[in-house]
């Protein structure tokens, strides 16, 4: 498959790991929807994970900032570090941790208030001022700003479906948090809108740590530098250079994956 360029820039940036799973493993009940992972994420780079459906991509990105901890009958076992400290520590603030690895979901959803309001909360929880001109940086941060500008008191969910995902995107950057955790951001956008949010995420990765999960194979192959794969049954089986595992995988079953055998 041909790698599109775009993260040529980044390339020789240093893998310095900003995550740290070390034997991270997620049980549903009985259910062991991810089985125990080591991998280290690096920062101010993108990270796609990709697999068939079911595989725990969600599971695995929901356990960096304890989203789990939302879900009753989610038990976490392991370390998931962050800059060296296991989130799962007894003394770590689930809702402070959020701040700094923020979130972003497949569906835009937007609160349905204005759109100055929407970046506001995510000025208000990191206890920032809400001046006109921190809302405008977060706007403009998240390729939104244009299309806003002298409209920011109308409601976010009379944008289109492209813009609110990158109001939710403004949202989740305004506490400048270091981390930025999306689940299948683009999944439910046309084309057109899908792009504007890959190049958002490409220049994202200029000051965050991106990690993405995504069923489009293309757009990891596009977006990302870092590719992990995790196939049935929870478990990640191959991670490396998104070339690497593009164009040439250490293992059969992933390269069938790829190559769309199965999936
Ligand atoms: N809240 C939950 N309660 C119980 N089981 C769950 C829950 N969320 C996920 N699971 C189960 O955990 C496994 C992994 O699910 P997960 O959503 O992480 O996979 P995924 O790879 O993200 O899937 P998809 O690509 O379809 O979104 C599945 O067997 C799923 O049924």
């Amino acid at each position: 498959m041909e790698i599109e360029a775009g993260r040529t820039g980044r390339a020789a940036r240093p893998d310095t790991p900003v995550l740290e799973a070390r034997g991270l493993e997620v049980h549903y009940g009985d259910d062991h929807a991810l089985q125990p992972t080591t991998v280290d994420i690096p920062q101010k780079q993108v990270t796609a994970i990709i697999g068939p459906s079911g595989c725990g991509k969600s599971t695995f990105l929901r356990s960096i900032n304890r989203m789990n901890d939302l879900i009753d009958v989610a038990r976490v076992e392991g370390e998931l570090r962050f800059r060296g400290k296991n989130v799962y520590d007894e003394d770590v603030d689930p809702v402070a941790l959020r701040r700094r690895i923020g979130m972003v979901f497949q569906k835009p959803n937007p609160f349905p208030k204005s759109i100055r309001e929407n970046v506001a909360y995510g000025l208000n929880v990191q206890g920032k001022e809400v001046t006109d001109e921190a809302v405008e940086t977060a706007l403009r941060r998240a390729a939104l700003w244009e299309e806003v500008e002298g409209k920011l008191d109308s409601s976010g969910l009379d944008l289109s479906g492209g813009q609110q995902q990158r109001l939710c995107i403004a949202r989740a950057i305004a506490p400048d948090p270091e981390v930025i955790l999306m689940d299948e951001p683009a999944s439910a956008l046309d084309p057109i809108a899908t792009s504007k949010v890959e190049d958002l995420i490409d220049d994202l990765a200029e000051e965050y740590t991106v990690v993405i999960v995504t069923h489009n194979m293309q757009q990891a192959a596009r977006i990302s530098d870092k590719t992990a794969v995790f196939l049935t049954g929870g478990e990640l089986v191959e991670f490396g250079d998104t070339n690497e595992v593009f164009e040439n995988p250490e293992h059969q079953a992933v390269e069938d994956y790829i190559t769309g055998k199965f999936g």
